[in-house]
């Protein structure tokens, strides 16, 4: 089984606030991306890595000694992934994930068990982790609570997302614009992505107070 990777790391973090592109920024000593690239080479045989086109070198120098292609990403995230597929020699039946740096710490089985479940024959395999807290509907305009909902019929989305190639080429040729994640672009055109239990270290670093848990997960992480 051939799995090949797209590792996303051209946003610039707005949410989190930082001068440098979220990716670059620090953890335990070593940039969000080198933590999420060196997690998804011990599953990919070949990874690529987004980058912000204004920051092309500092990415070069941060991966310096790790197996990967820089490729410059696009201005949303689906742009980013399809630069990332385009610099990939893939054949229609191999595997491909895509991984979001600002999920540095996912753990290694979890990428395994996504690209395992495509291998067993999904379309598409995501890992997901069950809501913790209790949900309702947002409020309306004047204020008023929304409806309690059952948080047992949601889940919260996490990635790599893995693929057939064939499968992720054709998301990205005909899906539409404004999905937040591949998985949604695969299953609008009917292809079966299947759930897979993800990790609760999975979680983005989104917000300042995210690296403050990334910090913490990181002395734990092997
Ligand atoms: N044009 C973009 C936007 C996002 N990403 C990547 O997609 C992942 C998930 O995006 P998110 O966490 O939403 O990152 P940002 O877009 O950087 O954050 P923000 O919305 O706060 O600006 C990140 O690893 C980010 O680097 C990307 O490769 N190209
Ligand atoms: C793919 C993804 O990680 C799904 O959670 C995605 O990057 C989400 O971006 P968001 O818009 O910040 O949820």
């Amino acid at each position: 089984m051939t799995v090949a990777a797209v590792v996303t790391a051209a946003g610039y973090g707005t949410r989190l606030g930082s001068t440098l592109p979220k990716a670059l920024v620090p953890v335990a000593g070593e940039a969000l991306v080198v933590h999420a690239v060196r997690a998804m080479l011990r599953v990919a045989s070949t990874v690529v890595v987004t980058a912000p086109p204004t920051h092309l070198d500092a990415f070069r120098e941060a991966l310096e000694g790790l197996d990967v292609s820089i490729v410059a990403g696009g201005e949303t995230r689906q742009d980013s992934v399809r630069a990332g597929l385009a610099a990939l020699s893939l054949a229609p039946s191999d595997i491909v994930m895509v991984h979001d740096a600002a999920r540095a710490f996912q753990p290694p089985a979890t990428m395994s068990a996504v690209a395992a479940a495509v291998e067993a024959g999904a379309d598409g395999a995501i890992p997901v982790v069950p809501v913790v807290d209790t949900l309702v509907s947002a409020p309306g305009p004047d204020g008023a609570l929304g409806e309690p909902v059952d948080r047992g019929d949601f889940r919260i989305v996490q990635t790599p997302q893995a693929f057939r190639a064939d499968v992720l080429a054709d998301a990205h040729a005909r899906g539409g614009a404004g999905a937040t994640d591949d998985a949604s672009l695969a299953r609008a055109l009917g292809y079966r992505v299947v759930a897979v239990e993800g990790h609760e270290w999975g979680f983005k670093v989104t917000h300042a107070g995210d690296l403050a848990l990334a910090e913490h997960v990181a002395v734990e992480w092997t």
